[in-house]
Order: C-alpha cells, then structure tokens, then sequence
C-alpha cells in the first residue's frame, strides 16, 4: 500500500501497521477512557484556551476529513497550563465521525461511543514548526471534544455552511474570522494521557486532552458532515464517514484529571 492510507478494509486502521510500524507502539491513540482508572493529579492545572479568530484561514477537504487551519506565525492562538508546560499554538481542527449516530469518535468512555469528536491541535513553541514539533514526545497537545446527539448547536452552523464547497477530496475556500471557542463546552475539566496522532504518521508526540464535557450536535446536523466524500470530483464518489480509529491498547498506561 502507497502512502494511501485511509479507512476501508484494504487501506484502513487495520492495515496502517504494514508502512507505519508504530502503529503497534506504546503510546497511541485514541484509547477508552476507563474513568474508574482515572487518577487524580494534584499538579494538573485549568486548561488556559485563548484564540483569536483572525487568525483562521480557510477550510479544506483533504480526503481524510476536513479541517480548518490558521495562521500560527505568532503566539496569537495559544493553549497554555493543563497538563503542558510552555506555549502551544493552534494550527488546525478537524472532526472524525460515524455513518450513523451509534458511532464516529475516537476516544470513548467506558466503552460508550459518541457520533463524532472535534480535535483541535496545537504544536509547542519550543521547536520552530509543527512539521518539527509533530514527531518530538512533547510536540504536540490535541484538545478532543465529544459530540452528543442532540439540539441543532448553531456555533456549528458557519462550518456546515462551508460544506457545499468542501465536497470532494482536494477542495477548500476561505473561512475567515472563526473563533473556535464556541466549539467547546461550558466546563473545560478534561482527562489527559500520553499518546499519538490517531492518523498516519501516528507519531506518539501528542499530549490529549480530552474533554469530559460534550457539545450538542443535532441528527440532521450529522447528515450534513455524512455529505462530504474521501474522493475527488474525478473519482467514482465514496461518503466520507466512519473517519475514525478505534481505541488501541493502554500498555500500562491511564488517563489522569484535576481532583474535583
Ligand atoms: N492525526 C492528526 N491529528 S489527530 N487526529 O491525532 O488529532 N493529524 C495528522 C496531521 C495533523 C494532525
Ligand atoms: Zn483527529
């Protein structure tokens, strides 16, 4: 298998094994957050968010999901304290979702799946790029929220919007002034682990931080994200849904959380 790696039976999780060895490695990702297991860390601060929406770009398809990137050429959009030390910057946020409501996130809780998950990514300012940070142990911290089946969440409603121009594998249009901080929850508590990117290259450099809270998403706001395709305009089309990999073993390890 080329670089193509994706997520059917023949290019999927299953099979990303065969050109990324670390695929089988100590710390990836997503996993089940097994709560009873979760310990209390007294050092774990508030998670400190603070994002300026000029600084978002645009919006693409890039035939795995779709995400929307912004300028991370100053300390504009930054995560700092939580579990991390220093300065992280927003680079980009993207979704992995389900072909139906039963299913589509990555991480899951005691088992339970949500049918979708935001992943908003950030890369340490200790290292002078994301390229640079994306494959050091420290490099990068993803924000993940879970997505619950429920009122129609209007802070999604610019993003659906776009969608009509982001079809097919390849495309993608501007999205200016778009403050991520409404895609979170009310309360920012969060559990944290040591793991990977859940995609080629999975590179185990990601501090997760994962919500505990989740936003609404409504049924029909769900069809919207299933109308999108892995395929470009001259490929026979191919829904983009179930963009998602499932937990992988713990090796040892447990998420940990700010005591209450
Ligand atoms: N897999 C990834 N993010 S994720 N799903 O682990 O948050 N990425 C791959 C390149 C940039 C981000
Ligand atoms: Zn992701």
């Amino acid at each position: 298998m080329s670089n193509g790696w994706g997520y059917a039976d023949h290019n999927g999780p299953e099979k990303w094994c065969d050109n990324f060895p670390i695929a089988n490695g100590p710390r990836q990702s997503p996993i089940d957050i097994q709560t009873s297991g979760a310990s209390y860390d007294e050092s774990l601060k508030a998670l400190k968010l603070q994002y300026d929406p000029s600084t978002s770009l645009d919006i693409l398809n890039n035939g795995h999901s779709f995400q929307v990137t912004f300028a991370d050429d100053d300390d504009s959009s930054t995560l700092t304290e939580g579990p991390i030390s220093g300065k992280y910057r927003l680079k980009q946020f993207h979704f992995h979702w389900g072909a139906s409501d039963d299913k589509g996130s990555e991480h899951t809780v005691d088992g339970k799946c949500y049918p979708a998950e935001l992943h908003l990514v950030h890369w340490n300012t200790e290292y002078p790029s994301f390229g640079e940070a994306a494959s050091k142990p420290d490099g990068l911290a993803v924000v993940g929220v879970f997505l619950e089946i429920g009122a129609d969440n209007p802070n999604l409603q610019k993003l659906l919007d776009a969608m009509d121009a982001i079809k097919c594998k390849g495309t993608q249009t501007s999205f200016t002034n778009f403050d991520p901080t409404i895609l979170l929850p009310e309360s920012l508590d969060y559990w944290t682990y040591l793991g990977s990117l859940t995609t080629p290259p999975l590179h185990e450099s990601v501090t997760w931080i994962v919500c505990k809270q989740s936003i609404s998403v409504s049924s029909d706001q769900m069809k919207k994200f299933r109308s999108l395709l892995f395929t470009a305009d001259d490929e026979e089309a191919c829904c983009m849904v179930n963009n998602y990999r499932p937990p992988q073993p713990l090796k040892g390890r447990y998420a940990s959380a700010r005591p209450p």
